[in-house]
C-alpha cells in the first residue's frame, strides 16, 4: 500500500471495478480500491451458477450469504409491515456476485427523464440516448445462441441487430453478453401464447425500444456457457502494477482541506486505522446505501442529520440519501406439469439461468379504469413500458426464502412456473439514512415502494392479463385464487419484493432539486469527488441497471480527465 494514489476508488463492485479497470489504463497514474471484503465471484462457486442466487436474496433477513451486507429496511406499510432483506453484494464484484445477468438496455426516450433532471446546470455533457450509446457499447461483445443445445420445442430465436451489438474496440475489457446454452421449454409455449394475444415478438431489448416478448441476453461468457461477468474488468486491470485493489478495508470517511478539496481517505482494516492521501480524485462506488452513507459521514449531507450524530457539517446537501427509486414485482405461480420442468441438460446446470424470457408492455384502459390512475401512466415517454414480464421455473410463494420454497414441493414431484409482473414506472422515491456516525454500521432503508394502485396495476397484469391460460395443457394448477381488488393487493402486499433495482440516493440533478452531483458526477460543494454507481442515476430507468452501471462508468472514466 501506498501512502497517496492518484486516485482512491472506493468500492470494488460493478461500477467501481469498471472505471479502476479504465483509468489504470494510463500507466502514469496510481489507482488504489478499497472493498470492504475480500469475497469475489473466483472464490465464490455460487456466483458462478446464475440460478444459485435464489438460495441468498429473499425477503426474510435470515435468507443471507457471506457475501451478503445482510441490509433489512425498517418495517414497510405498503408491505404488510415487513421489515425486508435487501440483497446487495459485499467484495470483488459487488452485487454482481448476486445478479441474476440479465442485460438489457432502457428505451431511448427515457433518458429525457435524465435530461430533465441534469438540464439548468452546467448543461455538458449531455445524457441523451445519443449521448451515452457509445458508452454502452464500449466494451461487450455479444454471442450467438448455440440451438444445437437447446431442446427442438425451446429452438432460441433471436435477432443478432448488428446496430445494438456492433464490432467495437473490446479487445481491452471485452464484456460478454450471450444467451444461455439451456433454454427453459416452457418459455417457448409461453412465447406462442403471447403471440396467441398479439404480443409481439420483439427484435431484441438492447436497441432502444422495449416492447413484446423475446429471449434476454445476460452478461454470460459464452465459451464456457457460464461464468460471470463480474471478474472481467477486474481481472484484466488487476494484471497492471499502478492498482492496488486493497480488501477488507472499509472506508470510513473522506478528509478535506480548508479549500474543500479531498485530500485523503480513512479507511478501517482489521483493528487498525489507516489514512492514505489521494492527490486527484476520490470516485465514491459504495453503492446505492452505502455511497451516500459515505458523503455523510465526510459531512456531505443533510445538516440536521449529520449534526444528530455530531459529524461537522462541510455542506449542507440536503438530498445525499433521498430520491430512492426502486421496481417492485410479485407473482402468482402455477404448478406444472414436471414433463416440461427439467433442471436442464446435466452438463448445462451450470448454465442455468434464473430467466430466460422476458416481455414488456404498456398499461392502457383494459387493465387499469381509472382516470388518475391512467392519467398518472401517461406521463412516461411514449416508449417507456410500465410493466416487464419476467419468466422462471419455480414457486415465489412468501419471497421470504426461495430454496425452502421450492425444494419442499419439488420432493413430491410438484414443479411450479411463474411469469413475474415487476413494475417499471415507479412513482415513490424514498431514503437512505445513518444509523451512526461510523461506516460498519448499516444506514436504515426505506424503501415504501408503494403507491397502492400501483400495486394494483401490476398485480392485475400479472394475474389477469399474462397469457398463461392459454398454456393449459402445461399448467395444472394455479396457486391463488384471489380476484377482487382487495384480496389481490393483499396477496401482493404479502409477497412482494424489491426487484434490487434500487438507485438514485446520490442523483444528478440540479442542487436545488435535492441533487448531490452535477452532470459531470461531481459532489456539489466539494473539489475532487466524484459518485459513479447506481446512486448516481437521476432517475430508474425502466429494466434491468446493470447496463446502466456499467454505461455510467465507462462514460465517467472519459469525462475524468476533463474535469480535472
Ligand atoms: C439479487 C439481485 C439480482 C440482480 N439481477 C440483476 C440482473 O439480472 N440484471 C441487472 O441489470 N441488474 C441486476 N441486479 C442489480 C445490479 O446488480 C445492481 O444494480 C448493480 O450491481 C449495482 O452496482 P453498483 O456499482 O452501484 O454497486 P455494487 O455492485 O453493490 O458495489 C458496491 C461495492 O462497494 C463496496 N462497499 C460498500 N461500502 C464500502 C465502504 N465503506 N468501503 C469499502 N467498500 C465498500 C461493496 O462491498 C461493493 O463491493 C440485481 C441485484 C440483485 C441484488
Amino acid at each position: 500500500v501506498l501512502q497517496s494514489y492518484d486516485y482512491i476508488v472506493i468500492g470494488a463492485g460493478t461500477a467501481g471495478a469498471t472505471i479502476a479497470a479504465r483509468i489504470v489504463e494510463d500507466p502514469s497514474v496510481t489507482v488504489a480500491v478499497l472493498e470492504a471484503s475480500d469475497s469475489s465471484a473466483e472464490n465464490n462457486p455460487l456466483a458462478f451458477i446464475p440460478g444459485a442466487d435464489t438460495i441468498s436474496i429473499g425477503s426474510s433477513p435470515l435468507d443471507t450469504v457471506s457475501y451478503d451486507w445482510n441490509f433489512v429496511t425498517i418495517p414497510q406499510t405498503g408491505a404488510a409491515n415487513r421489515k425486508m432483506h435487501y440483497a446487495r453484494g459485499k467484495g470483488i464484484g459487488g452485487t454482481l456476485q448476486h445478479n441474476f445477468m440479465i442485460y438489457q438496455r432502457p428505451t431511448s426516450d427515457s433518458f429525457s427523464y435524465w435530461i430533465n433532471a441534469t438540464n439548468g446546470t452546467d448543461f455538458l455533457p449531455g445524457w441523451s440516448w445519443n449521448d451515452v450509446y457509445p458508452y454502452f457499447i464500449k466494451s461487450i461483445i455479444l454471442s450467438p445462441p448455440d440451438n444445437s443445445l437447446h431442446r427442438a420445442a425451446a429452438t432460441l430465436k433471436y435477432n443478432s441487430i448488428p446496430a445494438a451489438y456492433p464490432e467495437t474496440d473490446n479487445t481491452k475489457v471485452p464484456l460478454p453478453i450471450g444467451f444461455a446454452n439451456f433454454a427453459f421449454e416452457y418459455s417457448a409455449t409461453l412465447q406462442s401464447a403471447f403471440n396467441e394475444l398479439q404480443y409481439p415478438n420483439a427484435l431484441d431489448f438492447s436497441s432502444s425500444t422495449l416492447n413484446g416478448v423475446q429471449y434476454d441476453t445476460s452478461t454470460l461468457d459464452h465459451s464456457n456457457g457460464h461464468c460471470s461477468s463480474s471478474q472481467y474488468f477486474i481481472n484484466n486491470a488487476q494484471k497492471l502494477s499502478n492498482l492496488h485493489i486493497i480488501t477488507n478495508t472499509m472506508a470510513q470517511k473522506i478528509n478535506f482541506d480548508s479549500n474543500k478539496t479531498a485530500i485523503s481517505v480513512t479507511y478501517t482494516s482489521l483493528l487498525s486505522t489507516v489514512m492514505i492521501n489521494v492527490t486527484r480524485e476520490v470516485i465514491v462506488s459504495a453503492g446505492v446505501f452505502q455511497s451516500p452513507q459515505l458523503l455523510m459521514l465526510s459531512g456531505i449531507g443533510p445538516s440536521a442529520q449529520l449534526q444528530k450524530f455530531n459529524i461537522p457539517v462541510l455542506v449542507d446537501l440536503p438530498g445525499v440519501g433521498q430520491n430512492l427509486q426502486d421496481h417492485v414485482f410479485f407473482s402468482p405461480g402455477y404448478e406444472i406439469n414436471p414433463s416440461i420442468y427439467q433442471f436442464g441438460h446435466e452438463t448445462q446446470i451450470l448454465n442455468l439461468l434464473v430467466a430466460d424470457f422476458l416481455g414488456w408492455q404498456k398499461l392502457n384502459e383494459t387493465f387499469i379504469s381509472t382516470k388518475p390512475e391512467l392519467s398518472v401512466l401517461s406521463t412516461y415517454p411514449p416508449l417507456w413500458p410500465h410493466i416487464e414480464y419476467i419468466s422462471a421455473g419455480g414457486l415465489i410463494g412468501k419471497f421470504t426464502d426461495l430454496l425452502v420454497a421450492n425444494a419442499a414441493p419439488a420432493l413430491i414431484n410438484k414443479f411450479y412456473y411463474l411469469l413475474l409482473g415487476a413494475l417499471v414506472a415507479p412513482q415513490s422515491r424514498r431514503s437512505v439514512t445513518l444509523a451512526s456516525n461510523s461506516a460498519s454500521t448499516l444506514p436504515v432503508i426505506d424503501l415504501q415502494q408503494t403507491k397502492q394502485f400501483q400495486l394494483r396495476c401490476s398485480g392485475r397484469s400479472a394475474e389477469f392479463s399474462i397469457p398463461l391460460h392459454l398454456c393449459r395443457s402445461e399448467i395444472t394448477a394455479r396457486n391463488s385464487s384471489q380476484s377482487t381488488d382487495a384480496q389481490l393487493l393483499s396477496v401482493i402486499q404479502n409477497s412482494l419484493q424489491s426487484v434490487w433495482h434500487a438507485s438514485c440516493t446520490c442523483a444528478m440533478q440540479p442542487r436545488s432539486n435535492n441533487g448531490v452531483l452535477d452532470p459531470y458526477l461531481r459532489a456539489y460543494g466539494v473539489n475532487g469527488v466524484h459518485v459513479v454507481d447506481a446512486s448516481s442515476f437521476p432517475s430508474l430507468l425502466p429494466g434491468h441497471p446493470q447496463s446502466v452501471v456499467y454505461m455510467l462508468a465507462e462514460r465517467a472514466a472519459v469525462m475524468r480527465p476533463l474535469t480535472g
